[in-house]
């Protein structure tokens, strides 16, 4: 369940710094190399499988667009659905939106009104239960638009999962939901 040391090195050692991207002042986590590592992949997917098998989740919930790489992966290992958080304007049925600031900007995402279930329930008529995630944690602003969403649609976040987490911005300050971050930068 507890990552090795080890594991964290090889999954941190594989994300690079990419300075003054895509504004001058932020340093962008670039993730493209993680994945492409096929080692470092394979060592996160591994401990987010191991992590979330007990969970019982009916969904994976993930956000626009690093995060439908790995909550897709995720959801396929645990036998579960893949629901995504999009942009405004991307989703083709009825939905629900939500606004929000991130670190260099403003956005609005969007969910499926329909996405966990009739009212947001699974086949017992309990809410169903969502894990949300993302590559990376800044503001924390997107992720708590995401939870927004997956409430007002009658489900439940049972946690929200995030590969890095930059924790000088205290994304995690008033979120509704668990957060787990897998790398944390101080
Ligand atoms: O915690 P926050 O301050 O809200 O920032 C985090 C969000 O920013 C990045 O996505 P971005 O909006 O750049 O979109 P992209 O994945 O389409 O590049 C990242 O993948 C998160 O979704
Ligand atoms: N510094 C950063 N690196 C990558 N994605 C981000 N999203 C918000 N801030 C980010």
């Amino acid at each position: 369940m507890t990552l090795s040391p080890e594991d964290k090195t090889i999954i941190l050692d594989s994300i690079r710094d990419i300075p003054d991207f895509p504004k001058p002042g932020i340093v962008f986590k670039d993730i493209t190399t993680l994945l492409s590592n096929a080692t470092a992949f394979k060592t996160l997917m591994d401990h987010l499988t191991e992590r979330y098998l007990g969970y019982e989740l009916d969904y994976i919930a993930g956000i626009d667009a690093r995060g439908f790489i790995f909550g897709s992966v995720l959801a396929d290992r645990l036998g579960i659905g893949f629901v995504p958080v999009r942009k405004k304007g991307k989703l083709p049925y009825t939905t629900v939106a939500e606004k929000y600031s991130l670190e260099y900007g403003f956005d609005e995402v969007e969910i499926h009104i329909d996405a966990f279930g009739e009212n947001g329930c699974c086949t017992t008529g309990e809410p169903s239960k969502v894990l949300l995630i993302d590559d990376l944690m800044a503001t924390g602003g997107t992720a708590k638009a995401a939870v927004n969403l997956i409430d007002k649609v009658g489900a439940h976040c049972v946690e929200a999962c995030f590969i890095m987490e930059l924790a000088f911005l205290n994304g995690k300050e008033g979120f509704s939901a668990p957060v787990y971050s897998v790398l944390e930068i101080e």
